[in-house]
């Protein structure tokens, strides 16, 4: 094993992280040992890293702006100071809302807005995409995708995060290995849907540490673990903290064995700095500022609640003041003195030097993420079959309920208005039931995009493709079902082209209201959502020309009828139906027949028969409209989140 690690440290990381694991090939004697088992010289065969990154920050401050209108700035950090050293497990410590998430925001490069002072990595000012490229930021929850296996999950990792010239068979070295020394082996065939949380938390690492990053921002990893697993999980991080990587993560209350656990503590109350320090000089620290630790007392606690202020305010001043908001590193330990500051700026100047020759974010290119996301995506579809099955069902019966009340209006004279009024219910079908779908479903995809997007999974781009497309099968499956049963259903005309033309019509109303949910369920959560897409189809309906025909429209009001894409919608399909000079109607049993020209009727509605081609063109001008206002709605989501 120690053979192993000795040539593990000699092997270079390129960029993806690929190699560290590249010349893994576990023999018998080398069996890694799960998590669960670990001890101080238990052989993890997986690699150090091998470009540890230090970490230093100077006069932060962030400052948040709050308000639509009125806006107000508040100063979340104020102007401070600190040094996360490589190879080092490091939390951050402060009672709720003492800016520890804001602080680990900032310094992942998560938050860009409102920041001012300075990052440095190993001793020259952060670039920011350099940094992202060595770093990950593992979130709160668990942003996985709940109907993959752990396997499956990794393997979509793998296949994203390391370059395409890392094989497949390194690839499944990399994730069994990574599995195994997160004790996650047992589980590899699991829905991380019903994972533990512990193991929910360890596969949420396990995903990151695919590319072996250098740096590891961890939010509250403990949150919702039961000791035993809280103990476990931060052993996990300790083990790969002192295989070289800087990791830094929030902590709430540790209890004492946990805050043992932990290299360095940085304590935080109202935004400033109270220690930075080792655990193990945390007691001193506090003696040395007049602040004694109280025996038999977790120091964790009694620092927490000073930074309450339950001991006074004045004994946090004095504390900001003995640490000089951060400045002093006189309690660290164990951490090397940085290198000479022309040494550094070499070496810094050849790191920028390597990541400059990847032009991209991403290690692989688009056509490979949009290969990898649609694979996942159909999976997705393939596993959450409930959804499939009722979009299927929905279609089926609304088309069997409607087809049952207007049966056979189609052919009947007498019933034109009753037709009418069925194809306008058709389009309110295809609109409320595609646009509210995608409304409630999408927000929940946004939390894994944001997550997984600002770790460099994959860029916006093709995600934003994958999501257009995978959905193209089952949207015309679920149209054409519901369309054969409503056009026979109501005896339509029996004129292949009449039914291309509804179908075509109604396929584009899908996507259109398809796309037109996108953009609000990518700006909105649910709730609001769900009161703001019906809300504003209203005015669609009401310009479609449909209860108020379009001649009735005050002329000042007459632009709604140009942008409702219902207009375009039901000008097309009835124009299919009664259009191109449909043979005159039969009333039966009416001694009167209003509507037996069909012409007279569109005359009535104001409907020209012949506008199909028009109403395709507009149909499909406002289809990629509102599919590129989507897309650029959600890029700046992703950023104004920031
Ligand atoms: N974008 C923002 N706009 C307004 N206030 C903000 C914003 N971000 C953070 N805050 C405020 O800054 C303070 C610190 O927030 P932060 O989430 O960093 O605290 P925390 O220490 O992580 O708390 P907790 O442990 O409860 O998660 C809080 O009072 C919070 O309300």
């Amino acid at each position: 094993m120690e053979a192993v690690l000795q040539e593990a440290a000699s092997v270079t990381l390129d960029t993806n992280g690929a190699s560290a694991y590249a010349n893994l090939n576990p023999t018998e004697e080398d069996t890694v040992v799960p998590l669960v088992n670990q001890t101080e010289d238990a052989g993890f065969s997986m690699l150090p890293s091998t470009e540890p990154v230090d970490m230093q920050f100077e006069n932060i401050v962030f400052t948040a702006t709050t308000g639509l209108f009125k806006k107000e700035k508040k100063e979340i950090l104020h102007k401070i100071n600190g040094r996360f050293p490589q190879g080092q497990l490091i939390a951050i410590m402060g009672p709720s809302g003492a800016g520890k998430s804001t602080l680990l925001d900032v310094l992942s490069g998560y938050r860009i807005t409102g920041i001012e002072g300075t990052v440095y990595t190993n001793g020259t000012p952060r670039d920011l995409n350099a940094f992202r490229k060595l770093s990950c930021y593992i979130t709160q929850d668990d942003r996985l995708q709940p109907l993959l296996t752990v396997k499956e999950n990794m393997k979509v990792a793998a296949d994203l995060k390391l370059g395409t010239d890392v094989t497949q068979k390194e690839k499944d070295a990399i994730i069994g290995e990574i599995l195994k020394t997160l004790g996650l082996d047992k589980a590899v065939n699991t829905r991380a849907a019903r994972l533990s949380g512990g193991q929910k938390k360890r596969l949420s690492i396990a995903l990151e540490l695919v590319n072996n990053p250098q740096v590891m921002f961890l939010d509250e990893p403990t949150t919702g673990l039961d000791s035993s697993s809280c103990s476990q999980c931060v052993k996990l991080l300790q083990f790969l903290a002192h295989q070289g990587r800087t990791i830094v993560c929030t902590i709430h209350q540790p209890s004492a064995s946990l805050f043992q656990l932990f290299d360095q503590v940085y304590v935080l109350a109202a935004g400033k700095c109270l220690y930075q320090g080792s655990t193990d000089n945390l007691v001193p620290f506090l003696e040395d500022v007049d602040c004694p630790c109280p025996m038999y007392h977790n120091p964790a606690d009694y620092a927490i609640e000073l930074a309450c202020g339950e001991y006074g305010e004045d004994k946090i001043d004095r504390m900001v003041k003995a640490t000089d908001n951060g400045k002093t590193i006189s309690w660290l330990k164990n951490f090397d003195v940085l290198p000479t500051q022309k040494a550094l700026k070499d070496k810094y100047r050849k790191a920028a030097r390597k990541t400059d020759q990847s032009e991209s974010l991403h290690a692989t290119s688009a056509s490979h993420q949009l290969k990898i996301l649609l694979k996942r995506d159909f999976l997705k579809s393939r596993r959450d079959s409930t959804l499939t099955y009722m979009r299927i069902g929905v279609n089926a019966i609304t088309g069997l309920m409607l087809g049952t009340l207007y049966w056979q209006a189609g052919v009947d004279g007498s019933k034109v208005i009753d037709n009418y009024n069925l194809l306008f219910s058709i389009l309110m079908h295809h609109m409320m039931s595609t646009m509210m779908l995608t409304i409630l479903t999408f927000p929940n995809e946004m939390s894994i995009l944001t997550k997984e997007h600002f770790n460099r999974w994959y860029s916006l781009k093709m995600y934003y493709t994958s999501v257009t497309l995978v959905d193209i099968p089952i949207s015309i499956f679920c149209c054409i079902v519901f369309t054969v049963i409503i056009y026979t259903m109501t005896a339509q005309p029996p004129d292949m082209e009449r039914f291309g033309m509804f179908s075509a019509i109604s396929i584009l109303v899908v996507f259109v209201a398809q796309s037109f949910g996108l953009m609000i369920g990518a700006v909105f959560n649910v709730v609001n959502g769900t009161f703001l897409g019906p809300t504003l189809s209203v005015p669609m309906m009401m310009f479609a020309g449909f209860g108020v025909s379009l001649k009735d429209l005050p002329p000042y009001l007459y632009w709604g009828s140009y942008i409702s894409y219902l207009r375009y919608g039901l000008e097309g399909i009835v124009g299919a139906i009664y259009g191109m000079e449909r043979p005159t109607l039969d009333c039966p049993g009416e001694k009167y027949c209003h509507y037996k020209y069909p012409t007279k009727f569109l005359k009535d509605i104001d409907i020209k028969g012949d506008q199909f081609t028009n109403d395709i063109i507009s149909l499909l001008i406002i289809l990629f409209f509102l599919r590129i206002v989507a897309y650029v709605l959600l890029r700046w989501k992703l950023v104004a989140v920031r």
